[in-house]
């Protein structure tokens, strides 16, 4: 059974014995903390001589992931093409590891309660839909956005009207706003499961007159229902509005987004292990992420000489690489002499100018040409985590 604590109670009997030096100290978890401040009447003063009771102070970095639903599979996904396999007895089992990490525990959890978990400090790094991130974060300064591009989970954040009646000639929320319907006693009906955001956007844009609601799912059967003028949902291929006869507007989208990598400022800053871990995921998913869609070209080619061969090469668009070609001298033996004739070139191009780059290279004169794909590619320094260290002046 739930035991619930007395805040006062509790400082009562402990008034201040964590050392104030010790990193991240809380008296306790807050997320007793929240039960005992939202359930007043239902606390129970802790005795004196059940301190000892408490949760140990937590030593391990923590790992918020998507327990279910559409972010959960990718999550893992990516993770293991970064070589951060996750390590799970079995899928109802809510903590797991990644072996890699040592002193790091993985938490399943839904998107909503990471971020909620993030901001009690009972998680220190999570990955979700930026779109959970900014509801459920209402602007919370503490949670840092890492990475912001993780590249799978795309969706926006949009309203939308339906297609007929009133609304048939209304293509813009400037329209919507101008629509003589809307007055104090009829507002504009808005039904929405993120209701932070949604009025947050439109009292942002001016709109008078606008009352809100929320569903958990299925909102786009509001407005044919009666029940709602508008929704507020994510959108990705639109199939759902279509089919229920609704439409986008233009100036309606609340936000895009996507999966990111989001942690605790007071994480980073005080407990002892976060930001290293953070920072070693994030080498891996931008090293991972920089060489989605690129792949390596290696080439013979005839040549004087290793500058000869590279202005060649320069000279053409596709060719130039990340940083220039690498270009090496092929060695072999002419009349018992060494010579060089041909040199080995490396490039990477993306995949998608492979050809144009292939059609290039011959042009140019380079034969025997290979293409293999790309794991990861290391920059010498990661601009997010610059950036990172000056967000937490570091
Ligand atoms: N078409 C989409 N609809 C909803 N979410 C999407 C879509 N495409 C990508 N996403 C991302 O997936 C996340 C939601 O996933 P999902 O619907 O599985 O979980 P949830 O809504 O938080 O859970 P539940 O619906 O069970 O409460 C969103 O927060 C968003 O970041
Ligand atoms: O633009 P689309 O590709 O059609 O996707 C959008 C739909 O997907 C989500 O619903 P979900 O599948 O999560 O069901 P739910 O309404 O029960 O949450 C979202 O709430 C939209 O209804
Ligand atoms: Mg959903």
């Amino acid at each position: 059974m739930a035991a619930f604590y007395d805040l006062a109670a509790f400082y009562q009997v402990r008034p201040s014995s964590s050392s104030p030096s010790r990193p991240f100290s809380r008296p306790f978890p807050s997320s007793l903390a929240c039960r005992a401040t939202a359930s007043p009447s239902s606390t129970v003063v802790l005795p004196a001589g059940d301190v000892e009771a408490l949760p140990p102070e937590r030593t391990a970095v923590r790992l918020g992931l998507p327990s279910k639903g559409r972010m959960a599979d990718e999550t893992l996904s990516l993770l293991k093409n970064c070589q951060l396999s996750v390590r799970q007895v079995n899928p109802r089992q809510y903590i797991a590891d990644i072996p890699q990490l040592s002193n790091l525990e993985v938490w399943f959890q839904r998107p909503k309660d990471i971020v909620r978990k993030l901001r009690s400090g009972d998680l220190d790094i999570g990955i979700v839909g930026f779109d959970t991130v900014s509801e459920y974060g209402e602007g919370n300064e503490d949670l840092i956005i890492v990475h912001e591009a993780l590249e799978y989970g795309a969706c926006r954040l949009s309203l939308a009207i339906p297609k007929y009646g009133i609304f048939e000639n209304i293509n813009s929320l400037h329209e919507l706003a101008e629509m003589p319907q809307w007055t104090k006693e009829r507002p504009l009906r808005i039904v929405t499961g993120f209701s932070y955001l949604g009025p947050k956007f439109l009292k942002e844009r001016g709109l008078e007159h606008v009352s809100f609601s929320t569903a958990d799912g299925a909102l786009e059967a509001a407005p044919a229902m009666g029940i709602a003028d508008a929704i507020v949902d994510l959108v990705s291929s639109g199939t759902t509005l279509r089919e229920n006869d609704l439409k986008e507007i233009e100036g309606g989208v609340v936000l895009e987004s996507q999966a990111v990598l989001v942690a605790s400022r007071r994480s980073l800053n005080t407990r002892q292990g976060v930001l290293e871990i953070t920072h070693e995921i994030l080498e891996r998913l931008e090293a991972h992420l920089r060489a989605t869609g690129q792949v390596t070209v290696v080439a013979n080619m005839r040549g004087n000489s290793a500058e000869e061969v590279a202005e060649r090469i320069l000279s053409q668009t596709s060719l130039s690489g990340l940083q220039g070609p690498t270009i090496s001298p092929v060695y072999c033996k002419r009349d018992g002499k060494i010579v060089v004739e041909y040199y080995a070139i490396v490039i990477c191009v993306p995949q998608k100018a492979l050809y144009k780059s292939v059609k290039q290279l011959r042009s140019i004169g380079g034969s025997g040409v290979l293409v293999s794909d790309l794991t990861y590619i290391f920059e010498e320094e990661t601009p997010r985590w610059r950036k990172l260290l000056s967000q937490l002046g570091l």
